[in-house]
């Protein structure tokens, strides 16, 4: 049977997922295209109009940015009996509980794999993970455009702003890409994560969330001499009923595999009560991978397989349940605190190590220092 598809967002990930069904699906008819102007409707298939979007077809796909005019056509498209399909993870951080419930409720399907890992089966790995065990933590590189900023400035010397001009030309950033370097991109992508292995929905904005922004070149080349790469990592942990979760630069050391992942790749690793650590690793931006996660969960939809997603646990975010070693680089802060362990200054750039200390701890010595010195980047050290 031919199932029909309605594409929303003609963009960097809607034209892959077009070009993968149009090369690749010969069961798969794309019915509508909605673009915003009448001047970009390139034959009868585009349309500007949501009616007309939502008119005949089994399975809506939606790629375009931010939660509004999705919210609203996802839950036309879920009420009518529409499956959906979406990489927009905006929206589903905001409202995963509502569009799953009104799915179930409507008898089809809201997938959303594209949404974290670009083209990792992450989703998929992570829901069929929890069918066995009981997951106890996420750490993630859950960032194409950061890791590829990242990697190019400790590899070729290239500055933060030249490395972000280019992943954004490569089609990895954001339309706004603030939300790849401060990090609201990987704090939603955590939250999925996390919500789906946990059964348990935390806002994202619990997250602690420290931005890249300050991170410079000198900062990446003393700690690779010291045998560390910076990494921007999303991470988790439960115990009992408690979790804290973080979105933070982290040094790892230079031989772990997270250390190795290079370019828009990103890492994915949960650790489960019987699998042990399990990782996943492969492109997690850009037009081709984004689109092959896309076309995936159209797949699974026309070959019926449904993945049970459960949410009635209740977890509390808490600050204080782990204590970690946090690293503070700035140009004038003095450090002459009784939660530093040890300093040193080099090349005019000071770098303190404190004791092991909660988050909170952390989050309100940074306050006070960011008041003094707004030159102060915050990494968190992994232990070795
Ligand atoms: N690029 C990537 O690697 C990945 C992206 N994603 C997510 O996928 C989604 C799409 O990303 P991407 O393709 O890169 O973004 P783009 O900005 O390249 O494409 C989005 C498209 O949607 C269009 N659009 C936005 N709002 C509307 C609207 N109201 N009506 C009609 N068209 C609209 C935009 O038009 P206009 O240009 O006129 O605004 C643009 O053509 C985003 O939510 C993103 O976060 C997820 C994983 C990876
Ligand atoms: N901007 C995002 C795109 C994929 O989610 C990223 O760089 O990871």
């Amino acid at each position: 049977m031919m199932i029909k598809v309605g594409i929303l967002g003609y963009g960097t990930v809607g034209k892959g997922v077009v070009h993968l069904i149009e090369e690749r699906c010969s069961d798969i008819e794309i019915k509508h295209i909605l673009v915003r102007s009448k001047e970009e409707c390139l034959d009868d298939h585009f349309t500007v109009d949501f009616d007309v979007l939502l008119e005949d077809i089994d399975v809506l796909m939606e790629m375009i940015v931010g939660d509004s005019p999705t919210y609203e056509t996802i839950v036309r498209a879920l009420s009518k009996g529409i499956h959906v399909i979406t990489s927009n993870k905006v929206t589903v951080a905001a409202h995963l509980q509502e569009y799953i419930d009104l799915a179930t409720k409507n008898h089809v399907q809201f997938r959303f794999e594209a949404s974290v890992g670009g083209g990792i089966p992450w989703i998929e790995s992570c829901i069929k993970a929890k069918r066995v065990d009981q997951i106890h933590s996420i750490k993630g590189i859950l960032n194409g455009t950061t890791n590829y900023i990242l990697d190019r400035m400790a590899k070729e010397k290239i500055d933060f702003d030249v490395c972000l001009q280019e992943a954004k030309r490569l089609g990895y950033a954001e339309a706004d890409p603030s939300a790849d370097i401060d990090g609201f991109d990987v704090q939603r992508k955590i939250m999925i994560s996390s919500s789906l292995a946990y059964e348990s929905i935390i806002p994202f904005e619990e997250y602690d969330c420290i931005s890249l922004r300050k991170i410079k070149l000198v900062d990446l080349e003393f700690f690779s001499k010291k045998g560390y790469t910076i990494k921007y990592i999303g991470f988790s942990k439960t115990k009992g009923n408690q979790m804290y979760g973080s979105v933070e630069p982290v040094l790892i050391r230079n031989d772990s595999l997270f250390a190795s992942v290079d370019k828009n790749n990103n890492m994915i690793e949960l650790y489960g009560d019987s699998i042990g650590y399990l990782q996943f690793v492969g492109q997690g931006a850009g037009q081709l991978p984004t689109a092959n996660a896309m076309i995936q969960d159209l797949l699974d939809i026309v070959e019926h397989k449904v993945n049970k997603i459960e949410f009635d646990k209740k977890l509390n975010m808490d600050k204080t349940m782990c204590k970690f070693t946090y690293v503070f680089c700035a140009n004038q802060y003095q450090f002459d605190d009784e939660i530093i362990k040890n300093k040193i200054e080099v090349d005019g750039r000071r770098i303190a190590t404190s004791k092991p200390i909660t988050p909170e701890e952390r989050n309100e010595y940074l306050n006070c220092i960011m008041q003094l010195d707004k030159t102060c980047v915050c990494l968190r050290k992994e232990e070795d």
